[in-house]
């Protein structure tokens, strides 16, 4: 499970969102590629490490070409003038890019069509992009939703996001910071935002905040798991201070990597919920589990008054357990959790990135005094048993003799 924990202390724009992806590794070439599945020419990407008050970060920027850009037969000659959003969505939903790939792009340019549809009193369908309609924005939208996928993040925390004040001038006029479809943006949201008094300029852009928007599943908060990277995407503004975006890369799979020892200690946390719907239940696991939970279930309970209900439950590292309980607080309808601490005998446990003749996955390699055996995750092998296409039964069995031989000539 990979985390990308987005640190905008100094706004966010999609330029500084890419950046600070190119940062932590993205592969340009990659992007490219995917890109270019867009059929959209005339355009170069610019990715320069770089420092800014002696921190190294990359910049990231989209160069036209001055004189023509073609996408999909049509011309424009000198100036971007942009699209309609009916156009934009054709122009991906058209393209080869992946169906999740496509649905986020298109989700992204959606948000900031009916947010500007509303700023300037229009049907969403007809709203003509202006600046965000450039080919910038298509690739900084489309490009954000690839990167993602080639990442491989599963989830994304926004942390300290910072506007400035005052007013910019854009091709509208004069207008306030945050700007008008920012604002817009945020209505219906609860997305805490900090308006730093000192900084008399924009630090969020629309397509920023639409990334933030779409993308961000929490607020102000640190994930468990080992902190893998971390790397800067800068803003172009003069702001007197330090502009970028910091984004590092949380793993809960790796934070499970050794476990040397035979006995720890582990919260078991429980509360009766007699009025959780099915979903909220389903939610509140998923939710727990991203939040580091080392298991979570729910029991079918018989509560007082003959009310059919569930136990909610959840094992987690103590350190964990303010943070689980203010999320079951938040997210389910519990209004008070038990909770107790309990001995565990545990097996050691390795884990060994392993190359088959499938492809690459993780084993676990589980010991307990002479008791030893190996372990799979279920979700990679979900993957190659896709990838090549062989029931994941078949597959599972196919891979542990594998092991077992990869085990014998020389050890994993
Ligand atoms: O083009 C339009 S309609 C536009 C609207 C607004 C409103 O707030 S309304 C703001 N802007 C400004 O354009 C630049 C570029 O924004 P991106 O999201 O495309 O990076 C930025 O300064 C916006 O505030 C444009
Ligand atoms: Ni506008």
């Amino acid at each position: 499970m990979k985390t990308l924990v987005l640190d905008a202390f100094s706004g966010i724009s999609g330029d500084m969102f890419l950046g600070a992806l190119f940062d932590l590794g993205l592969s340009k070439t990659a992007l490219e590629e995917q890109l270019a599945k867009l059929k959209v020419t005339g355009y170069q990407l610019l990715v320069d490490r770089t420092s800014h008050s002696s921190i190294y970060g990359t910049n990231f920027d989209v160069i036209l070409a001055d004189h023509q850009v073609k996408d999909n037969g049509i011309t424009e000659h000198g100036h971007h003038h942009g699209r309609s959003f009916a156009t934009i969505k054709q122009l991906i939903e058209a393209s080869e890019l992946s169906d999740s790939i496509k649905q986020r792009a298109v989700k992204l340019f959606q948000e900031i069509a009916v947010a500007e549809a509303h700023v300037h009193h229009q049907k969403v369908s007809e709203v003509h992009f202006h600046e965000v309609g450039a080919i910038d924005s298509i690739v900084d939208l489309v490009g954000a939703a690839i990167a993602l996928d080639l990442m491989k993040i599963d989830r994304i925390v926004v942390n300290n996001l910072a506007d400035g004040t005052g007013t910019i001038k854009i091709a509208h006029g004069i207008v306030p910071v945050p700007v008008p479809a920012v604002m817009q943006l945020r209505v219906g949201t609860k997305i805490p935002i900090h308006l730093r008094s000192e900084v008399t300029t924009e630090l969020i852009t629309p397509t920023g905040m639409a990334l933030v928007k779409c993308l961000a599943s929490e607020f102000d908060t640190t994930p468990s798991g080992i902190l893998e990277r971390t790397g800067y995407g800068f803003g172009n503004r003069e702001i007197g201070s330090l502009n970028a975006l910091r984004a590092s890369i949380y793993n809960t799979l790796l934070s499970n990597q050794s476990v040397e020892q035979e006995q720890d200690q582990v919260m078991l946390i429980e509360t009766n919920l007699d009025d959780v719907t099915g979903e909220q239940l389903a939610d509140g696991i998923a939710g727990l589990i991203e939040r580091g939970a080392k298991d979570a279930w729910s029991e079918p309970i018989m509560m007082k008054k003959g009310r059919p209900a569930y136990k909610l439950c959840l094992l987690a590292d103590p350190a964990q357990r303010k943070i689980l309980v203010k999320y079951l607080f938040a997210k389910t309808p519990a209004i008070g959790v038990r909770y107790q601490l309990l001995k565990r005998e545990i097996m050691q446990r390795k884990v060994k990135l392993i190359k088959t003749s499938y492809g690459k996955l993780h084993v676990k390699q589980l010991t307990y005094g002479e008791v030893t055996k190996l372990s799979l995750e279920h979700q990679e092998l979900a993957k190659l048993a896709t990838l090549n296409q062989r029931p994941l039964v078949d597959l599972r069995t196919e891979i542990l003799a594998e092991l077992q031989q990869i085990k014998q000539k020389k050890g994993i």
